[in-house]
């Protein structure tokens, strides 16, 4: 990764140089091909041309080498002097020794008459001699004067020769007329055929390489003239029509012994009078050495554009580092200013409008950064200020609502979403009976006791469902019973959500204990301790919701002190109120726990006995047991007293529903035990059909 980054993230510098490199090399590389295949084309088209000059120089000069033998040979045939028989034979063969002299390439030339006698010559090797049978002879006769190039026949044998080929000869021949104007005979020469092969020597020397070699090749594909050992070797055909071509030219051709030449080509055309012969030059180089000047040309161009190419490499180099300079200090500027040291990142060396303007522009942006960055810290330094002003006083808020809750005498506490404790003030702590720490961040249902758990659940759910709960409850503390009014608040979000729900519990347990006093004293009959009439009311109440439910009646004995006006005027009213406290005592005293003991009024008292099982024997024991607790008298001060009582009997039931009434039933029967004597009692009256009355 590291590496192909370090790929990736080449030096500027280094790819601009490399860049300008490539291209330089690019550049040079095309621009030398355009120039290598044009002048390999151009210098390809001279050297070509040249053979194919070379090979229409020979040509010309044969086609004029022969004009001129033919054109000599028509003057000499018609000058008249050959058929001129004054004339001695051998004034005419010192004529024909002269040309031969003056052209060397003349084998021999000689006179016939019209049988084909030849009647002079030179050297007179053939005098005498018969040459009809010659096509030179017969041709002369018919008009066609030149023979093409033929091996000798009778000369032969007579001419001295030094090559290893057969001498060959081109012959030139015309009829001569006699004085009378017809034809007498025929002059004829046969022309050594080196003269060609000379006459091509001459024009390929000009070339001055021993690899331009020369060809001659006759009409009929014959090779005339061919260098030394190719004589006998085929030549490929020039136009796929044979092996001569017509027309002057070059191409490029491969030949029987595999080398690639290039061919210079030019056909003999005739000159003037002279029709020619139709021989074919052939100018020939081997490719390699032909296009050796190419060769160099393409290796000048290489070397030159290869010398371009590192010069423009070079200069691409010191450019790149020129151009890339003012961005290294620039970057280097940059550093520094990150450091903070002190730089200026307006290039002093910049040579480049875009790279001066990069400057000004990155100058003005560290300015305006600079700026900014004064303003920030400013502005950072203020909000510091104010964010330790407002922690300050947030902390001193958050300890002030701290002491508030931890000295308010409420619980307070936060729980989250999950029921888990965030917050609790001390007090709540102090009624949990654990430290803060081990409550906040734990769970309640881990905190509360399992029973208070369960009886709190309910709520919490209700208060995470977004219900404002209040409720009372009661819980066991520090041995006694602590009543709370607690209330479950809960806590929203932006978007309406439940997060949690604040806990505020109050201790009522003092108000409750004071409304149950309150209660109490509403009850209580303040002399003797007793329940009163209101609580003989809810009593009576009970009872027959009791009886409703056990099937067992109850009895309801109202009782009245007997003449208690008496004593209260013997001994004094708080004597009288001696003797009420002594009687509610010893009523107490006469009944079971269960049973109410009451004081309705004045004297009058009430008995309210739970589970009766026997309406009247059981009725009849308690008011027995009543009147024989007062037997014994009363101590009042230093007096003795004796109490009596009178009491009058209900048997309530179920069907009882007024417990007023079940009183004044009562009461009824308490007068009528007051009218059989006192100190008796008296079933009420609706009962009497089933009980009588029994004196006590
Ligand atoms: N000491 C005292 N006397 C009271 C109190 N309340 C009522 N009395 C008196 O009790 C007396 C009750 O008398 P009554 O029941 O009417 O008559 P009695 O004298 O008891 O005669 P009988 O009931 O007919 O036997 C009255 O004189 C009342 O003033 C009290 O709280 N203390």
């Amino acid at each position: 990764m590291l590496l192909f980054r370090a790929a990736y993230h080449k030096r500027l510098k280094t790819d601009l140089a490399w860049r300008f490199c490539g291209m330089s090399i690019l550049l040079t590389l095309v621009t030398i091909s355009v120039v290598e295949m044009t002048v390999t084309a151009s210098l390809q088209e001279q050297i070509g041309q040249r053979l194919a000059a070379m090979a229409f120089q020979t040509a010309d000069k044969l086609d004029q080498g022969m004009a001129e033998r033919y054109r000599e040979f028509e003057l000499l045939a018609e000058q008249g002097n050959l058929g001129d028989p004054s004339e001695p034979l051998a004034r005419k063969q010192q004529r024909l020794e002269r040309i031969q002299k003056a052209y060397p390439y003349y084998a021999w030339i000689g006179v016939t008459d019209l049988q084909g006698r030849v009647l002079v010559d030179t050297k007179s090797l053939l005098t005498g001699v018969d040459v009809s049978k010659r096509p030179w002879f017969g041709g002369a006769l018919a008009g066609t004067h030149i023979q093409d190039v033929h091996e000798a026949k009778l000369l032969a044998a007579k001419l001295p020769y030094a090559g290893s080929e057969p001498p060959r000869f081109v012959d030139v021949a015309f009829p001569y007329s006699g004085p009378d104007g017809k034809p007498a005979g025929v002059v004829g020469a046969h022309m050594s055929w080196n003269w060609a092969a000379q006459m091509q020597r001459d024009v390929l020397a000009v070339a001055g390489s021993p690899s331009v070699e020369g060809f001659i090749v006759s009409k009929d594909g014959t090779i005339l003239v061919a260098p030394v050992g190719n004589i006998a070797r085929p030549i490929p055909a020039l136009d796929g029509s044979g092996n001569g071509t017509k027309g002057n030219g070059y191409r490029i051709q491969r030949w029987a012994d595999t080398e690639e030449y290039l061919v210079g080509y030019a056909t003999t055309r005739g000159h003037q009078a002279y029709p020619g012969l139709g021989w074919t030059v052939l100018v020939r180089q081997n490719v390699k050495s032909a296009f050796e000047p190419v060769r160099r040309t393409q290796q000048l161009i290489f070397w030159l554009g290869l010398g371009i190419a590192l010069v423009f490499s070079a200069f691409g180099v010191l450019h790149a580092r020129g151009l890339v300079a003012p961005l290294v200090a620039l970057a280097d500027g940059a550093r520094r200013l990150r450091l903070g040291q002190a730089a200026s990142l307006a290039p002093t060396n910049a040579h480049h409008v875009e790279v001066q303007e990069l400057g000004s522009a990155l100058t003005a942006l560290v300015d305006d950064l600079q700026a900014n960055q004064k303003t920030l810290r400013d502005l950072n330094a203020s909000l510091e200020n104010k964010v330790a002003k407002r922690t300050q006083a947030l902390a001193a808020s958050e300890e002030r609502m701290r002491i508030i809750t931890d000295n308010t005498p409420v619980l307070i506490a936060y729980l989250d979403a999950q029921q888990r404790f965030q917050f609790v003030n001390r007090t709540g702590a102090e009624w949990l009976e654990l430290d803060r720490n081990a409550i906040e961040g734990r769970f309640a249902k881990d905190v509360l006791h399992e029973a208070a758990y369960a009886a709190l659940a309910p709520s919490m759910d209700k208060a995470l469902a977004g219900e404002h709960t209040t409720f009372e409850h009661s819980r066991p503390y520090q041995g006694k019973h602590q009543h709370l009014t607690t209330q479950f608040v809960p806590e929203t979000d932006a978007r309406g959500r439940v997060v949690g729900f604040f806990a505020l519990a109050q201790d009522i347990t003092d108000s409750k204990n004071y409304q149950l006093a309150l209660k109490q004293d509403l009850l209580t009959d303040a002399l003797t301790g007793l329940p009163n009439r209101t609580a003989c009311l809810q009593e009576i109440q009970s009872a027959v919701a009791r009886t409703r439910r056990s099937r067992k009646p109850f009895a309801v004995m109202f009782l009245d002190v007997d003449r208690f006006k008496q004593i209260n005027d013997t001994y004094g009213h708080d004597a009288g109120d001696q003797v009420l406290i002594e009687f509610g005592r010893r009523l107490r005293q006469s009944v079971r726990d269960s049973d109410l003991v009451a004081r309705l009024a004045g004297d009058e008292f009430l008995i309210i006995a739970q589970d009766v099982n026997d309406p009247v024997d059981d009725t009849v024991l308690i008011a027995q047991k009543v009147l024989d607790a007062m037997i014994d008298p009363l101590q009042v001060g230093q007096s003795e007293v004796h109490v009596t009582t009178s009491i009058g009997i209900v048997v309530g039931s179920s069907d009882d529903s007024d417990p007023a009434a079940i009183i004044k039933r009562a009461d009824a029967a308490m007068y009528d035990a007051k009218r059989d004597g006192r100190n008796c009692y008296a079933f009420a009256r609706h009962e009497r059909n089933a009980v009588d009355v029994i004196d006590g």
